[in-house]
């Protein structure tokens, strides 16, 4: 077989310099790579396997997965932002090379190829050969494989550039990769993928220490906050614990030998004197230097000092295997607790809805939960609190419907003795006083009595609340969450809702998709399965009752979803399988009655659609309208676009240069 050896790498090793001897490296490695290729068994002009590994395999993998997901697929979009129209696909894998997520349009691709690049499919070494994806995750560094370097006939239409990803461990988790038309490649590509890589490891890096003492660095003040700073994390006695690519490339060391440091071994000052030169939380940059006499700007974020000294040990002594196996185990257990990850279960509307509130953690921002009754605004709410900097204070929840209205005053703000007939002797302490350091969580909102909005109006502003009676006013330190099922601008413009309370409790507003709309149907009814048979289950749906289950339009959300497998559970044991003949008449009957489904890019299934369509005539035109319509209403975002449409982001990316160029966000 030809290999195409002039291709020059687009990454700097470390051992080399010059193109020649990149070039040499390089097509050394393509060598091993297919001399590999033929030891796993596999022949050049063999038909290539583009079998999947099964819709059940890949959504465990997803799930298995979900903390790489979570920050790689946000990257994807942007990075495919920057392709789009280049005939090219992102790819998103896991470390074993299945493709767990992709983004864009191959159509470019002949349809074997095209079906190669899904959710599913394995690109290892040992599976396709010499690959992008494969020889990457293998060699544990950034590649760009031609077309003929590729060792299967079958994959030499491909030019694909790949980035392994590695965890804030320095394991590699994972890879991104952008495979175009081998006619089509750009060199540049490479560099795009390897700063995505490199923006995803940042985002894992600083989510995982977020709360350890933190020091991000580079040659030049300029650096700081971009994707090339270095940054490096510490326990508070100052014991190594990780450090990002970028680090390990400006101090010259791998992790395995930044292990053996400690904070003062390398930037040369005893932990102690931190405080005295940086003074803030969040400092403003300074320079050190580093152990090889590099010197560097620093900008350091850590605890408050009474907060800082109580864990600090002046030893210093080197990290060893116990305490990074101790750290490892800790950053584990706190991502497994991680209760907002858990409720990110894969759907793309969920998870973005986690992204923002991930992003506004920890600003004391008034958070607003919409979403249908039973989508699980409680349980976002209570995940929210327990992954903030509040978790170990209260998490008070009043439920504003349920409280009459003649005792909701006195619940939410308490009452002095003899604040009223019937008060309690010594008075009460209120709900939001109640909350003090925690969160307060105002659920069904919109039922809030009138009146009442204004005194709380006053709370949010001064933080300061006057129990019934008392003379004083006594002060308040709430995050705030509030939720609603109800349409608070329409109650506004009724007069039945105060609109200076909304803009006070609207600091970031996320609404929760209902269930029908969500895509992660299976794994949620899985997960829920799960918490109801806890000892090992293995009970599971019959295909029909999942098809069935998808059709319907759960009025009642997750509670009725809940609800009716509690009840089926009972009936089918928890090692059987949830049958029809395990549902109640009721549900039956009422899905008997539903229309059958229409497909999602049928007008039919979309009212929006129908309504223009009677209007104009030409379906493509009516498309095009209820597009770039419903963009603007979605200010540009393609993603919001295509779910409130019912159609893919590619069905939009593909008409993008027929619609009118302002509407793009
Ligand atoms: N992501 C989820 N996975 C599994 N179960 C869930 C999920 N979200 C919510 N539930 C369950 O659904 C039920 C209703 O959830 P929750 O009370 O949080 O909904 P809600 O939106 O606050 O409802 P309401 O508007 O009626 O107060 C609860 O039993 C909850 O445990």
């Amino acid at each position: 077989m030809q290999v195409n050896i002039a291709t020059p790498i687009l990454q700097r090793h470390p051992n080399t310099t010059g193109a020649c001897a990149e070039a040499e490296d390089f097509s050394r490695l393509i060598a091993q790579s297919h001399a590999r290729s033929t030891d796993y068994g596999i022949c050049s002009r063999d038909e290539a396997d583009y079998s999947t590994h099964g819709h059940s395999s890949l959504l465990a993998a997803l799930d298995e997965n979900r903390f790489l997901f979570q920050h790689a697929a946000p990257v994807m979009e942007s990075l495919y932002a920057q392709i789009v129209n280049t005939h090219s696909v992102v790819l998103l894998t896991a470390a074993n090379g299945l493709v767990l997520h992709s983004l864009g349009d191959p159509d470019f691709l002949d349809t074997a190829s095209k079906v190669a690049l899904m959710p599913g499919v394995e690109w290892s070494e040992k599976s396709k050969g010499t690959n992008a994806i494969g020889t990457a995750l293998h060699e544990k560094r950034p590649l760009l494989i031609a077309g003929g370097q590729h060792f299967m006939n079958a994959n030499q239409s491909l030019t694909c550039s790949c980035a392994p990803i590695f965890d804030p461990h320095g394991q590699v988790i994972g890879a991104l990769d952008v495979t175009s038309d081998h006619r089509r490649s750009h060199l540049h590509t490479l560099a795009l993928v390897r700063m995505s890589g490199q923006m995803i490891e940042n985002h894992m890096f600083t989510e995982t220490f977020s709360g350890e003492l933190c020091i991000r660095f580079h040659a030049r003040p300029e650096f700081l906050g971009t994707l090339v700073e270095g940054i490096v994390v510490f326990s508070p006695d100052g014991r190594f614990l990780s450090a990002n690519r970028s680090a390990q490339f400006q101090i010259g060391l791998t992790l395995e030998s930044l292990r053996a440091h400690t904070f003062s071994s390398l930037f040369g000052i005893p932990i102690s004197r931190l405080h005295e030169i940086f003074g803030r939380t969040v400092t403003q940059p300074h320079q050190l230097n580093l152990f090889s006499g590099l010197s560097v700007w620093c900008q350091v974020k850590m605890k408050p000092v009474g907060q800082w000294l109580q864990g600090l040990d002046m030893s210093s002594a080197p990290a060893s295997a116990s305490s990074k196996a101790q750290a490892d185990t800790a950053t584990k257990r706190k991502l497994q607790l991680s209760s907002l990850r858990y409720l990110d279960t894969g759907d793309p509307q969920i998870s973005a809805v986690i992204r923002k509130l991930c992003m506004v953690r920890n600003h004391d921002i008034p958070i607003m939960i919409l979403g249908e009754t039973g989508t699980g605004k409680d349980l976002m709410a209570q995940a929210i609190h327990s992954d903030s900097a509040r978790a170990g204070q209260p998490f008070v929840s009043v439920n504003c419907a349920s409280i009459p209205e003649t005792l909701i005053e006195s619940e939410l703000f308490g009452y002095e003795e003899g604040a009223f007939t019937g008060a309690r002797k010594k008075g009460a302490t209120g709900k939001i006083q109640q909350a003090h350091g925690g969160t307060l969580f105002l659920d069904e909102i919109g039922d809030m009595p009138r009146q009442l909005q204004a005194r709380l109006l006053r709370v949010l502003q001064d933080r300061k609340v006057s129990p019934l009676g008392a003379s004083k006013e006594v002060e308040v330190d709430v995050s705030i969450i509030c939720a609603t099922n109800k349409n608070l601008k329409a109650m506004i413009a009724q007069g039945a809702f105060r609109e200076d309370l909304y803009y006070r409790l609207n600091g970031l507003v996320v609404r929760l998709p209902a269930l029908r709309e969500r895509s992660d149907f299976e794994l949620v009814a899985q997960r829920i399965l799960g918490t109801l048979c806890s000892k090992k289950p293995t009970i599971g749906l019959t295909a029909e009752v999942m098809s069935l289950f998808k059709n319907y339009s759960w009025p009642g959300n997750f509670r009725q979803l809940h609800n009716l497998l509690r009840t089926a559970v009972v009936m089918a044991g928890c090692d059987g399988r949830i049958d029809t003949l395990h549902l109640p008449d009721d549900f039956l009957e009422e899905v008997a009655q539903m229309p059958m489904a229409e497909p999602v890019d049928s007008p039919i299934a979309n009212p929006a659609m129908v309504a223009m369509d009677n209007d104009a005539g030409n379906l493509h035109d009516v498309t095009l309208a209820a597009m770039a319509q419903t963009l603007r209403l979605h200010k540009g975002n393609v993603s919001t676009t295509a779910k409130a449409l019912g159609v893919s982001r590619n069905t939009i990316y593909r008409k993008k240069d027929l619609l009118p160029p302002d509407i793009w966000g």
